[in-house]
């Protein structure tokens, strides 16, 4: 479990996030949504130990850092390590043995290139293959659907439903309303580094149409040209 209490994050002068209270339990899926900019790469980064900030992160974990695969909407790779030494490194980070990494490489990505030269795609899943294999308790994906082929993003569905099953504590965040619908249980709406909404899993479609009438609205009538 993580329980996050009264967080706040300021940039400078700049609040970003404003006294957030929430909790992630084990075996589930929470979908965190937000216009661009409402704070939830800033949210996930001070859960994984990236930034500092005002309040409280607890878990029942040791030391929570160690024990969370975050995966970035755009990973970054340093230059001349190939896709096989990034992973190994990964899992030494955790001390975790790499011993199948040809059967494990379920994206079949192409191992012995440079990982700085793979496209958006193939790094976005490089970098969720290295989360999974350092057999992670809590995974949080910022996107994770953005970008990638449909055949992963189908393999993407399952493994979230899969870490699900396993007890796993899962964190999303996606634009894509289907794909949270699907793998998550509850939703939570963020909005000016705040969160006004819970939604549960019954409520999603009535989310959705809420979404839909109130963002879109007459703005595409407004344009007047067909
Ligand atoms: N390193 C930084 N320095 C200053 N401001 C930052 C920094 N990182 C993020 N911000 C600001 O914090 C706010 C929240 O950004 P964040 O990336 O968390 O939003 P987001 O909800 O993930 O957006 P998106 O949906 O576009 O990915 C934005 O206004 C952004 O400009």
């Amino acid at each position: 479990m993580i329980k996050i209490q009264k967080l706040s994050k300021f940039y400078g002068k700049r609040q970003v996030l404003n006294d957030i209270d929430l909790s992630f339990e084990k075996g589930k899926v929470y979908g965190i949504v937000g216009d661009n900019g409402s704070g939830k790469t800033t949210l996930f980064r001070c859960i994984a130990g990236l930034e500092k900030y005002n309040g409280k992160i607890t878990s029942d974990l040791k030391v929570l850092k160690n024990h969370i695969g975050l995966l970035l909407t755009e990973p970054y790779f340093f230059d001349k390590i190939t896709a096989r030494e990034y992973l190994q490194l990964m899992c030494n980070a955790r001390n975790v043995q790499l011993e199948y990494l040809d059967t494990q490489n379920i994206f079949d990505l192409p191992l012995k290139q440079y990982a700085s030269t793979y496209s958006t795609g193939m790094k976005k899943k490089l970098a969720l293959t290295a989360i999974l294999l350092q057999k992670n308790e809590c995974f949080i994906l910022d996107e994770p659907f953005n970008g990638v082929d449909i055949q992963s993003n189908m393999i993407i569905s399952e493994l979230i439903k899969k870490l699900k099953a396993a007890d796993k504590t899962i964190v999303i965040s996606s634009h894509i309303f289907s794909t949270l619908a699907e793998t998550c249980d509850e939703i939570h709406v963020l909005k000016n580094g705040q969160f006004v909404r819970k939604v549960l899993k019954e409520e999603f479609s009535s989310l959705e149409a809420e979404m839909k009438n109130f963002t879109i609205g007459n703005r595409i009538d407004q344009l007047n040209i067909y």
